[in-house]
């Protein structure tokens, strides 16, 4: 029960839903113990004694019973529906918000599949237990107590015989439960791995099929198929098993009964109506035995798949505000960023970053060179305090960033990175998806900018134009041009650009760089590009080699050292005259266009 104790800020705030569900299902349950007197009736009071004028009478309140029962029924469901579906809504708000709060790091293990599949399945078993299941466990020892309370006042001796074998009933339920507990926890994870496998198999579709690995990806299906076959399997024998044992001893039961109670009746002992009410009224013991199984089924399906919801609410978040966050008045913040010695390690990996000491003041472009894995995505990512730093310290105008509102901080930082992610939604709500209250002139300002207005404008939509979850149908380059308005509509004081032009060509990049340079006057940008060209003109370019900074100086300071800036430099300009020209040209028709 600790889990559903966890979940009660769910539901306790229904407990009205709860409580009408709840008191309709036992009155309607206490109605049902009108029937078996009614036969009884019928048969001491009518049939025997032929006294068949109290028939219409009778009649009438088995029509009034059915009747009231039927309406109860009806708002047992209602309600229950309501409670149930309200607490789902709930959990799904809840648990949607801690994902938008969880940290980078755990992001950086989450299986997608894994997640959709608590959102869904595991909240869809949540509500099921909590609108129905509960309330009918609830009832089911109602109707064990009630039908014994009138069983007993038939005939005691008769009650305590047929109840012998309740004990075995009640203790292969339990045995059943704990076993079959197990065996869900496994059903739910393999279903989870299952997803994984699909989700991951549709977003990778083209990565699979240019390798051709469409046999492995199947192969690699079957296998997670066949671990939740396995489990289902492993389940339906449990069952299997159970509801033979469970049959057996209900029969016992009803052997016991006709055996003793016929042998009353013909004793004299007890009356044939009550014989007859007696007998009707097993079902409420056996019934609710019998249900054990399903209900039991029911409820730990549902204490899995809680675990499952609770453990993702419960997840720590490693980034979070301090107790009193610092918030800058956004006029005032300049954007002068310094790194203070600081040295990073990803959890249980070697040092990503040592000894990083940046000065970045306000309106300052930083370029950032070095090969792949030496951490120069790192260096962004602390910046927007998607980790926290242990040692050393990162400020923004003399504020430690960690002392900052996260959301403040990061509303000041418009980053575009390589991979562009773009939803499926409008162009236009593309670009405006950081801002609120845009009008269509910022948004065509930006994306002029952005050196995207004009292939936008031949879409047959223009701005309208939908765009799918990666963004298909658009080039790579286009992709990234609408990711830069997308930055650039933000206004922001701190621009990153991770080799955010890394898929547009090298006169494109030069433009959109122009358009950089006439929106970010007086903002600090870093940039972290592979191309010497995208790099030159920064105030400072700081170049990585695992994780240490090796060379910092501008361009020219550079070039005229030894080093592997200018050993990049050659690589990418070893064709130098041919190269020269090509940047010659590049300012030549700007110069004409200007
Ligand atoms: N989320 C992460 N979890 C664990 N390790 C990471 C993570 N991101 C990066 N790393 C590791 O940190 C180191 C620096 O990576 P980083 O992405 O900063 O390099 P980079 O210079 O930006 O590379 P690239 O040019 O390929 O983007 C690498 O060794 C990388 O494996």
């Amino acid at each position: 029960m600790e889990v559903f104790r966890q979940l009660k800020d769910f539901y306790w705030v229904e407990r009205k839903y709860m409580i009408t569900s709840i008191v309709c299902l036992m009155c309607a349950t206490a109605l049902g113990l009108v029937y078996p007197n009614l036969l009884r009736i019928l048969i001491d009071d009518v049939i025997k004694p032929r006294d068949f004028d109290k028939v219409p009478a009778l009649a009438l309140t088995v029509v009034g019973v059915v009747a009231v029962k039927a309406t109860l029924q009806f708002f047992h469901g209602f309600f229950g529906g309501r409670l149930g579906n309200r607490v789902a809504y709930r959990l799904r708000n809840a648990s949607y918000d801690k994902l938008q709060t969880l940290s980078y790091s755990y992001y950086d293990k989450a299986k997608t599949g894994d997640l959709m599949s608590r959102l869904t399945a595991d909240l869809e078993a949540i509500r099921n237990f909590i609108g129905f299941g509960f309330a009918q466990i609830l009832n089911m020892f109602l109707m064990v107590i009630f039908g014994a309370a009138m069983m007993f006042s038939i005939s005691w001796q008769l009650t305590l015989v047929t109840l012998v074998t309740m004990p075995f009933l009640a203790l292969t339920a339990v045995r059943f439960e704990k076993n079959i507990h197990p065996a869900f926890r496994q059903m739910r994870l393999a279903m989870s791995h299952l997803t994984t496998a699909v989700q991951e198999n549709i977003t990778g579709v083209r990565t699979v099929k240019s390798f051709a690995r469409e046999p492995h990806e199947v192969n690699k299906f079957s296998k997670r198929n066949e671990e939740y076959k396995e489990n289902q399997v492993g389940a339906a024998l449990l069952w299997a098993k159970f509801f033979p044992v469970m049959e057996l001893l209900a029969n016992l039961s009803m052997v016991i009964l006709l055996a003793f109670g016929g042998y009353l009746v013909i004793q004299e002992n007890l009356k044939l109506g009550e014989f007859v009410a007696f007998f009707s009224m097993i079902g409420y013991i056996i019934g609710p035995m019998w249900n054990m199984g399903f209900q039991i089924n029911n409820y730990t399906q549902s204490k899995a798949s809680g675990e499952r919801v609770l453990q993702l609410l419960n997840e720590h978040v490693d980034v979070r505000n301090t107790e009193h966050p610092v918030v800058v008045d956004e006029q005032m913040i300049k954007g002068h960023v310094r790194f203070e010695h600081v040295t990073f390690n990803y959890p249980d990996k070697q040092p990503a970053l040592i000894d990083i000491n940046i000065d970045a003041p306000a309106g300052s472009v930083i370029g950032l060179l070095g090969a792949t894995g030496s951490g120069k995505s790192t260096i962004i990512q602390l910046l927007m305090h998607a980790y926290n730093v242990k040692n050393g310290r990162i400020t923004l105008d003399g504020i430690h960033i960690q002392e900052m509102d996260v959301q403040h901080l990061r509303s000041q930082i418009a980053p575009v990175f390589q991979e562009t992610f773009l939803f499926s939604s409008s162009i236009r709500n593309n670009i405006a998806y950081g801002v609120k209250d845009v009008t269509q002139e910022q948004i065509e300002y930006a994306a002029k900018l952005a050196k995207a207005h004009d292939f936008i404008m031949e879409l047959p939509l223009g701005y309208d134009t939908v765009v799918g979850e990666r963004g298909l149908g658009l080039s790579g380059g286009q992709k990234q041009r609408i990711a830069i308005a997308r930055a650039l509509i933000r206004n922001p004081r701190i621009l990153i650009l991770d080799d955010a032009t890394s898929a547009v060509d090298m006169e494109t990049e030069h433009e959109i760089q122009a358009g950089f340079k006439e929106l970010m006057a007086g903002r600090t940008t870093f940039i972290i590009a592979h191309r010497i060209s995208s790099l030159r003109h920064a105030d400072e370019i700081i170049v990585l080699d695992n994780g240490r900074i090796v060379q910092r100086g501008t361009h020219d300071q550079l070039i005229r050292s030894s080093g592997p800036y200018r050993d990049t430099y050659n690589i990418q300009y070893a064709d130098r005259p041919q190269a020269e020209t090509d940047e010659a040209s590049f300012e030549l028709k700007r110069s004409v266009s200007r």
